[in-house]
């Protein structure tokens, strides 16, 4: 299996997420410029944290206009594995590829800390090494983070599964005080209908080695390869 990691100007976890993918899992990885105009002999674009084009306009709306913004929506629709951490969430929905919008965070604050996550859905490529209800603890690290969607969206999206994480307390129940961000029904991440796009706030390649106290992280990239 294949990653391509895209590269903004500004993005500044692209390094850490290339050494999860070469280092831990071993697998083979380039870096995709933001010139790219075509993602070509990758089974899986990652686009990851940062602060693309400075955050300038809304985070994630530069970059969700450049030539390599347009190649991962073309590698997309034809069906192409794509993970947006972060960042990247908040690119893949200004690209429409994903729901809903990142608003800022509720107390206008940037928020770094670790949360609790419930895994809503395990029937996906990115999830599927975990168990339905399981509690992930992961680091989150934004200022624009605020899950919104109509109440009309948010019934369908309840419907069609594509609810993946939402933030919870250490026994996985689901109540404001879990909601680092004032995320609509306290979602953390997201897929499309199909289930070949999927973006998340918090950070799975900050929580992927015990030497940073963490492993959860490491079960979305065994769910990717297996
Ligand atoms: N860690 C990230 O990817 C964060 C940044 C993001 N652009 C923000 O909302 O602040």
């Amino acid at each position: 299996m294949k990653f391509g990691v895209c590269v903004f100007p500004g993005s500044n976890c692209d390094y850490d997420t290339y050494y999860i993918i070469r280092d831990l899992l071993q697998k083979d990885v380039v870096f995709l410029p933001y010139t790219t105009r075509k993602i070509e002999n990758v089974d899986c674009v990652v686009l990851p944290g940062g602060f693309s084009f400075g955050d300038y306009l809304r985070a994630g709306a530069l970059a969700s206009k450049t030539p390599l913004g347009q190649a991962v929506y073309d590698f997309a629709q034809k069906g192409g594995l794509v993970l947006g951490i972060c960042n990247g969430f908040q690119i893949l929905t200004e690209l429409h590829l994903l729901p809903g919008a990142l608003l800022k965070n509720e107390n206008m604050r940037f928020v770094c800390k670790d949360v609790f996550l419930r895994v809503e859905n395990n029937a996906i490529p990115f999830t599927k090494s975990m168990e339905k209800g399981q509690v992930l603890v992961v680091p989150i690290a934004h200022g624009e983070g605020r899950y919104y969607v109509s109440e009309e969206e948010l019934k369908t999206l309840e419907e069609n599964g594509q609810i993946v994480l939402r933030y919870c307390d250490r026994d996985g129940n689901i109540s404001k005080e879990a909601n680092p961000n004032g995320s609509i029904s306290n979602i953390a991440g997201v897929c499309n209908k199909e289930g070949n796009v999927f973006g998340l706030m918090p950070h799975p390649e900050r929580a992927s080695e015990d030497i940073l106290g963490y492993h959860d992280g490491l079960l979305f990239w065994y769910s990717l390869i297996s």
